[in-house]
């Protein structure tokens, strides 16, 4: 029975019988409700309810009968492939799990409300009410406070969506994350079901790497060693087997070996089900957030100590007499100047104060951050990859180095076998070729006939037919699926050619590069070998040559190795087939002696396999270069082969090989000159974990961050060490993608392109909102002081006008955070990750359009440019501050496209709907406030010249902060 042997029934047992002890009562009707199968497994699980009731069975007798009762209940199972007893199955639950609770929105709500900025415009919102009711002084409608305060309050929601909006689909994520597909024995059958539709009785075969994905209990482990640390918290490695700890997690991670589970409770019945129930999500510091809300709070707090200067200066100014009425005379006269008037004064002084307060708080800061990354983010998933932790994007647009594997990133991972040797015969899938791959009748029969014992038996992997279908699936990872596929070729029958009785295997060893299996067939026992060629090669003692006899490798070695040489040139993955046959009863015990690739081999075959670069590797790769990312390869693999593919995908410029090195080589250097060469390799070789592991920390210690990629168990502490860590989505174990920051869900190395893309440019997207509205705020605070101290004045007197800024500050948030990114970002180097967020240059733009703008009102309040003829009369103060107020918006809009050109060409901007949208409306909203509605002041009007000027001097201030650049750099270069 083929099912049989694949799981591996012989070896079932589970667990061991104390006589002592009595029968458990439960256990007895399970026994009994036993009869045949269907029931029996079912039942039997929901009697024993689970891992831990049978582990609580385990300490008892009657159990070794439990074991023989699945064993026939599976057995039966394998007949009947019933609907039905699927059904029965389901009924246990299904495999989600339930994620950790969620904050709820309110949460995020009460959080976003406690942000200092918003608080304090809220607070001077209701103040100005309060003076409001004290005094008749302000004039203006009711609605203005209300209006402030609904648009922080709608600031503060916008805030807590975002975020709630982001913690969802978080967890959506963690949960398609979890969703891997999975081969699974059902009813006899190999499956592939998602992890979420195992149910209880699905006979689960474990490999290394894999996460268990439900609770159960082993029926076949072979050298199992388990980390259970997710669940039990304890980083000891534990050895599984089936006599003395059957019992596996969900959750937990093979380590070594391999195993078969059977699966008892699945989902929220499992032991990380109810971990996981039990726990709340944690908040994740979000990038720029810390620095940004910091730079908002002092801010305020500095707006908020000048607005109450500028009111103090203006205080003492009225009540020593300073200030003048318009005829010249003092506005407080002791004695003379009513208790009303006085209040009067300080009133409108004191909304002045909280009206700059309002205008000059920087709320949007934050907002504008949150949206950013989380529109950054989703573009980022419609590109494949799915960020992890938010501050990684942070530091991958500081990223100076890429560790990339070789296999399944740059390379496609879709393998053939294309180039083998066997029998002294090259086989070649070259067309021009006589000895053509498909020209199989060309290898002596005896030959064949061992190679295809070896293929279908030395592997993890299997070969399906299905009924109806020709082409048989196949299943195991891309090198096993390309050697089966071959296998086929050779005309192997995958299910007939297994007939032979397993004594062990000796599960393949990523670090030593072969496994193996011992096969009993009659009398005699065959032990065969796969593994890497050269491996393989060193214990060869013979060669089976072309006419069935074992020959003396001796004078051949040099030309295999060759052969092999070749093969790795071209790019093949290459691997080796070797073999050999025990009398009976001679195969080794121990399970050391086992494991141990003997000397004196007989080799069958060496082959290459090919796995293609990429397509748009080569392309994406140069475009990392000419943006300062250096990718560096990283590769198990042999040096030859790396070589190839590393000059394949424009790694290697030149085919010189001064930057390329074996992993060996480099654990080798002393420190000093592993310091002085790191930097300069480009291909590291026959690289074991530990040594990527190296390679990434002599990086960092030459001050570079480095993001590395990694797919198997081993590579989790490179990825925790590295800077930026991307895990594969496919190829990726579990635990290289718990340890990730970022997945790369299609395995495609163009995509961490895109994410050094999108990083880059939501952290200039980030630097330039925040110039923008420090901008903002400085402006609008100088003027106030200047317009106090020099000129008496309250120039932005009107909270109404001030309502509008906090229009500028939501639009601006938006016209900046939903841009494309620009090609341009990858043909600079990488931000320094020393460097500030606001730089020195960015510094220097804002005093210059401070001062601009500050100069500019000051210039436009002066008579001759409002042409009043008489001095100011009626409403010609008003006029002056719609008039000084409608170019300060200008100057901020102007202001705001040449923050978002920055130093791209302008035809960019013009495919930038969203910035231009939200520019426009800004500009239209303006002109109907101020000319239709009138709402400011219903006698105000500017006309065209002063609407003309108001426009002009908004250009200008653009050539105004960009020339003296300009200047700048042209004397540098
Ligand atoms: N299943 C296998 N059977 C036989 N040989 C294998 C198998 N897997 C790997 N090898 C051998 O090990 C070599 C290195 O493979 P390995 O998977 O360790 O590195 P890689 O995947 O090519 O590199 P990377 O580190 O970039 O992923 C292969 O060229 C092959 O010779
Ligand atoms: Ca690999």
């Amino acid at each position: 029975m083929p099912g049989d042997s694949e799981v591996g029934f012989d070896g079932y047992y589970v667990s061991r019988a104390h006589d002592d002890v009595e029968v458990p009562q439960d256990l007895e009707t399970a026994t009994s409700v036993t009869g045949g199968f269907g029931i029996g497994l079912d039942e039997l699980v929901q009697v024993v309810g689970g891992v831990h009731r049978l582990e609580a069975l385990n300490q008892h007798n009657g159990v070794g009968g439990l074991s023989s009762l699945l064993k026939s209940d599976l057995k039966k199972g394998i007949d009947r492939r019933d609907d039905e007893i699927l059904k029965r199955r389901q009924a246990f639950g299904s495999n989600t799990y339930p994620c950790k609770k969620g904050n709820t929105f309110w949460s995020f709500l009460w959080k976003a409300s406690q942000f200092p900025p918003s608080l304090f415009i809220i607070i001077a919102a209701v103040m100005n009410y309060l003076l409001r009711m004290k005094g008749k002084a302000i004039h203006d409608g009711l609605y203005v406070e209300a209006c402030v305060i609904l648009a922080t309050a709608l600031g503060i929601v916008v805030k807590a969506i975002t975020e709630f909006k982001q913690s969802r689909q978080f967890k959506k994520f963690s949960e398609e994350k979890r969703n891997v597909p999975l081969d699974v024995i059902r009813g006899g059958r190999r499956l592939s079901v998602s992890t979420y539709d195992i149910v209880v009785g699905d006979i689960v075969p474990l490999k290394n790497g894999c996460q268990v994905p439900a609770d159960g209990v082993l029926c076949v482990a072979n050298s199992l060693k388990i980390d259970e640390q997710e669940i039990t918290g304890s980083h000891v490695t534990v050895q599984k087997d089936l006599i003395n700890d059957p019992f596996l997690l969900s959750g937990s991670k093979v380590l070594e070996g391999i195993g078969t589970m059977l699966v008892t409770s699945v989902g929220i019945n499992t032991e990380w089900g109810l971990k996981m129930e039990n726990q709340h999500e944690t908040d994740e510091e979000k990038p720029f957030q810390v620095y940004v809300k910091w730079l908002a709070t002092s801010a305020s707090w500095l707006v908020v100590s000048f607005a109450s200067v500028a009111c103090i200066v203006q205080l003492c100014r009225y009540f020593y007499g300073q200030t003048k009425k318009s005829d010249g005379t003092p506005m407080f006269i002791l004695g003379n100047t009513t208790i009303d008037e006085a209040t009067e004064f300080v009133i409108t002084s004191l909304s002045f104060g909280i009206a700059t307060i309002i205008v000059a708080v920087p709320v949007g800061l934050s907002i504008a951050v949150l949206l950013n990354l989380a529109n950054t983010t989703r573009k980022m998933m419609a590109d494949n990859a799915m960020v992890q932790r938010h501050s990684a994007c942070e530091r991958m647009g500081s990223v100076t180095h890429v560790l990339c594997h070789k296999t399944g990133i740059l390379t496609s991972n879709q393998m053939s076998v294309v180039d083998v040797w066997a029998g002294g015969i090259r086989m070649q899938d070259r067309n021009d070729d006589s000895y053509d791959m498909d020209n199989v009748s060309q290898l002596p029969s005896i030959l064949k006939e061992l190679i295809v014992e070896g293929i279908a038996h030395n592997t993890n992997g299997s070969v399906v037919f299905e009924t109806g279908v020709t082409e048989p699936k196949l299943y195991g990872s891309s090198t096993e699926q390309a050697i089966l596929s071959w296998g086929n070729k050779l005309g192997m029958k995958f299910d007939e050619a297994r007939s032979a009785s397993l004594p062990y295997p000796i599960p393949f060893n990523p670090n030593k590069k072969y496994g193996g299996v011992a096969l009993q067939l009659g009398t005699r026992a065959h032990v065969h070998w796969k593994g890497s060629a050269k491996v393989i090669l060193n214990s060869c003692k013979w060669y089976m040559d072309g006419a069935n006899n074992r020959i003396a490798i001796d004078e051949q070695k040099g030309e295999i190795e060759g052969i092999i040489r070749d093969m790795c040139m071209g790019g093949l993955r290459c691997a080796a087939l070797a073999y050999q046959s025990y009398e009976q009863g001679s195969l080794p015990t121990t399970e050391e002696e086992r494991s141990k690739l003997p000397q004196d081999l007989v080799l069958l075959a060496i082959i290459g396999i090919k796995d293609s670069v990429r397509p748009g590797t080569r392309n994406a790769i140069q475009m990392c270069n000419s943006g300062g990312v250096k990718v560096r390869m990283v590769t198990e693999d042999d040096i030859l082969t790396a070589q190839a593919i590393a000059n394949d995908c424009g790694i290697l410029e030149d085919s010189s090989n001064t930057n390329i090195m074996t992993g060996a080589q480099f654990r080798d250097l002393s420190d000093h000159d592993r310091e002085q060469i790191a930097p300069k390799i480009s291909v590291l070789a026959q690289a074991s974990p530990t040594d990527s592991l190296l390679f990434v920390k002599t990086l960092q210690e030459k001050g570079y961050v480095v993001a590395a990629t990694g797919m198997g168990i081993h590579d989790t502490k490179t990825l925790r060490a590295a800077d930026v860590s991307l895990a594969m989505g496919i190829g990726g174990t579990a635990a290289a993608k718990e340890n990730s920051d970022i997945i790369i869900l299609d395995d495609n190395f163009v995509t961490v392109l895109k994410v050094i893309q999108w990083c880059r440019s939501l952290y200039t997207n980030i630097q330039r909102y925040v110039l923008f509205r420090l901008t903002v705020s400085v402006s609008t605070v100088a003027i106030c002081v200047v317009e106090v101290v020099f000129y008496d004045a309250f120039p932005l007197h009107a909270v109404k006008l001030l309502l509008l800024n906090l229009i500028i500050d939501i639009v601006g948030a938006l016209a900046l955070a939903y841009r494309p990114t620009a090609r341009h970002l990858m043909e600079k180097p990488p931000i320094s990750i020393r460097d500030p967020l606001i730089t020195k240059a960015m510094w220097s733009k804002l005093v210059i359009q401070v001062i601009y703008v500050v100069q500019t009102l000051a210039f436009l309040g002066s008579d001759s440019i409002l042409t009043l003829k008489h001095g100011h009369t009626g409403d010609a103060e008003k006029v002056k501050n719609t008039f000084k107020f409608n170019s300060l918006v200008f100057c901020l809009v102007f202001n705001e496209f040449e923050i978002r050109n920055g130093d791209q060409i302008f035809r960019e901007i013009l495919r930038d709907n969203m910035f231009l949208i939200t520019m426009m409306s800004t500009i239209i909203v303006q002109i109907i406030a101020i000319e239709l509605l009138g709402i400011f002041n219903p006698a105000v009007r500017l006309g065209l010249i002063k609407w003309r000027t108001s426009i002009l001097q908004g250009f200008i201030s653009q050539f105004a902060t960009r020339f003296p650049f300009e200047v700048f750099h042209y004397y540098r270069n």
